[in-house]
Order: structure tokens, then sequence, then C-alpha cells
């Protein structure tokens, strides 16, 4: 689908989406417990992808409306028959935290996906798996697994993607006897390791943080809890910093005591001259005079994309750096977002792990490709609003990995776009 988005100004409210880091998490602790009702989900691909995929692995799981019921579980194993395939689509997050739990179960099954995730790394994990038990045809997609997790001291370096800790934290209660997990180089996106925690404790799972990384006692039981998504502050940060340049937006939805790492998108904007107020209904960004920052990357990389944009239109400079991992996303993201605005006129400049973008008050506006990375469609959209010219995206579909009301949403607060191609 392409899109052609042209010059507006966002105003109104926009009620937050689910947020799709706890709605995978919450799944996951649900469908381990046996029982409890996860409500207020949106089945983005990603999302449907979980839910999809802990079926597959045996987990009872019933759809009614926005809301999904755990049940019991049965190995696949008992089942006889053909291994089963576990097909994660394109999230990164359904496969990172489901082959520790199929390792800890001890089932022999096989990972796919599509889209750039089978070019995703997957090895730290493999690895750190590999030398407690687990057995895998090798470190890409399709991968093929099989014998149990043991228990133990587990190793990982800590800036490669925070879901390979996540997933092993799903994973170690499970196990017959205590683990450690030593992070072994400094930790980026702990904020996600922090929300794996909190669903953990949520479903009576106890982890505790060291000062090397995380302690989990094995012999734990996942406890059957009915629970609620909470809003999603990555997803609002779009409308959040179009409301920046040049509109107002009221977000309601959003936990103002959320432990999601992307919440810092209102001190940034703030610190980029937003106006922004946590109101009893929500939090009111209002466009200011916007000048460029320095933002450090390492605990909030889906931020990038839009920050990039945004600081597109700041005046003078702005220097997004620790971003190396934003090139082993849905697309290379650094090199994704440079080249789209540098095609709407922007000044970028990309460096191994970072970015530095000259503001300029107005774009010209052009063709760009949304990579398949909802994230850079998003961010584009969002870039339009301060373009001269229409702005047409590219495989615009790609939102439905996280957001498919996307553009229904931006419309709704003022925002131009139409579908051009089908
Ligand atoms: O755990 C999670 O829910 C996520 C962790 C982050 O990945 P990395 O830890 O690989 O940075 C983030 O980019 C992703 O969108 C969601
Ligand atoms: C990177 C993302 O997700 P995942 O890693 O789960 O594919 C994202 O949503 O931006």
């Amino acid at each position: 689908m392409d899109v052609m988005v042209s010059a507006s100004t966002l105003r109104g409210t926009a009620s937050a989406v689910p947020s799709k880091s706890m709605g995978h998490r919450s799944l996951i602790c649900a469908a381990l417990a046996g029982g409890g009702t996860v409500s207020g989900l949106r089945f983005s691909a990603d999302i449907s992808a979980t839910v999809d995929a802990l079926s597959a692995m045996g987990f009872s799981l019933t759809r009614d409306g926005g809301a999904v019921r755990a049940g019991a579980f049965t190995p696949p194993s008992s089942r006889g028959g053909e291994l089963p395939v576990i097909d994660c689509n394109e999230s990164g997050s359904t496969l990172r935290f489901l082959i520790p739990v199929a390792a800890a179960l001890g089932e022999s099954v096989t990972f796919t996906g599509r889209g750039r995730l089978p070019s995703r790394p997957i090895g730290v994990l493999t690895d750190a798996l590999s030398q407690h038990g687990v057995f895998f045809s090798g470190d890409s997609l399709p991968l093929s697994m099989s014998g149990y997790l043991k228990p133990g001291h587990f190793r990982l370096p800590g800036n490669v993607s925070s879901q390979y800790i996540s997933g092993l934290l799903f994973a170690l209660p499970l196990l017959e006897g205590d683990s450690v997990v030593e992070i072994t180089t400094p930790l980026e996106s702990k904020p996600y390791i922090d929300l794996t925690v909190k669903a953990l404790g949520d479903f009576g799972i106890k982890v505790t943080e060291t000062s090397q990384g995380y302690a989990v006692r094995g012999n734990q039981r996942y406890e059957p809890r009915d629970c609620a998504v909470e809003g999603d502050y990555s997803n609002a940060a779009f409308f959040a910093c179009g409301a920046a340049l040049g509109g107002a937006v009221l977000t309601t939805g959003l936990d103002p005591a959320s432990l999601q790492g992307d919440r810092d998108i209102f001190p940034l904007l703030e610190r980029m001259g937003a106006k922004v107020t946590w109101e009893t209904d929500g939090v009111r960004v209002q466009s200011g005079p916007l000048r460029g920052i320095d933002i450090d990357a390492s605990q909030i990389p889906d931020l990038v994309p839009v920050l990039a944009v945004t600081a597109a239109f700041c005046e003078g400079e702005t220097t997004i750096y620790n971003a190396g991992r934003l090139r082993l996303k849905e697309s290379d993201r650094l090199s994704a977002v440079s080249d789209c605005l540098r095609r709407l006129g922007a000044q970028v400049e990309e460096g191994s792990d970072r970015l530095k973008i000259t503001g300029k008050p107005r774009l010209l506006g052009g063709e760009v490709d949304g990579c398949n990375d909802h994230r850079i469609v998003m961010a584009m959209a969002v870039a339009a609003l301060r373009c001269e010219g229409p702005v047409i995206i590219r495989g615009a579909q790609a939102v439905e990995k996280s957001y498919g009301a996307f553009f229904e949403d931006y419309q709704a607060l003022g925002g131009n776009c139409h579908v051009i191609r089908d």
C-alpha cells in the first residue's frame, strides 16, 4: 500500500494503543500460568504472532474480542506426529522470548519467521543455551532445537538485544535449579528488562537484580492472573512529536508511573522546546520553538526514527548517539531514516552508531520507501506534516506490525493522508 501524506496540523485527543511490549509479556506469563485473562489487547501482526506461536507450542489460548484467556498446556511431544513449527512472523520479541521457553519445556520445535527476522541476530542466545543442554540446528531461521535447558550461570553481552535476557528470565524460573544471568557489557534497552521483571512479578515469579545481572530461583510457578495491558509510549510518540511540530495533542491511556523507557519521549520533547503538560486525563503536547539537543539512544531505541524526524525541524544540530543497535531492527533504522529524511530534503550525517541532523524550518517532500518497517512509515507520516510538497510513502502497510489503525488515527487528528495504491 502506498500512501500520500500532505502537510497539516495534528490537533485533538489520541487514545494510546495497548503496549506491544507488555502485550507479549502478559500473554507469555498467562500461557505459562495456564490460566488468567489478558485484556485490552489489539491484535497487531506482532501480538498475533505471539498468540499463534504460543498456541503452536501447545498452550491453550482463547481469543474473545480484545482479550485472550489462557488454559492448560498440552506438550506437543505428548500428541505425537510432526514436530511443531513455530512461526514468529516478523516479531523479534516473539522469537527471542520463546526460544528459551521452548528450551525450558524441553520441547523439540522449529522456529521460523519472515521479513527481516531471519537476518536479525540470535547467535548470542543460541550460544548461551547451547552451553546449558540445548541443541540447535544453527544460529539462524529456520531453527530447529531439542533438549532440556539446564540451570546455571549464563553469560551474555548487554548491547546486542535485551530480548535475549528477557527470554531467559521467562524460562529460568521453570528449571529445577537456580540460575544467574551475568551481563558482560553495559546493558542497553534496560527498561525492557524492567518490564519483563514487572510482568513476571505480576504472575508470582521473583527475579532479583544484582550488580552483575539477574539471579533467578528455580522451581517457581507462574500463578494465573487477570491483567489489562497498559498504553504504549513508543507508539504514542508519533502523535506527540507530530504535535510538537505545530499543533496540540492530548494522549490518553498512558500510565504516568509506567516502567516503559519510551516514556522519555515527553521529557525529550520538552528539552527540544515543546510544551508538555500532564493533566488528569492524559498528557498534552503543544508546539513551541524547537531546538536541537543531544540524545542518548541506548535505552530508547524505538524512539529514534521519530526523534530524528523531529530533529529535522529543530533549529540547530541534534546528535542521536549510542544507536548502533538500530541497525538490527525491522530495517537498518539508522540507514533507513537517514535515507528517507535526505530524500525529503533534510540534512543528515550518518555515523556507525549515530545520526547528526541539522534542522530546517520545512522540508521539500518527495517519495520514500517504508523499508517494511512500521516505525519508519509512521515517522515519515510525521515528517510530512512540515513538508512543502506531499510525501509518498511506499509500503505503508508495514504499520500493521504494531499499529494497524495508525493512518485512521492520524486522519482523526486532522492529518491529511490517503491511499494512492492498495
Ligand atoms: O523487549 C521488548 O519488548 C523490546 C526490546 C527492544 O529491543 P532490543 O532489546 O533488541 O533493543 C525494542 O527495540 C523492541 O521494539 C521491543
Ligand atoms: C524492534 C521492534 O520489535 P521486535 O524486535 O519485537 O521485532 C519494534 O517494534 O520496533
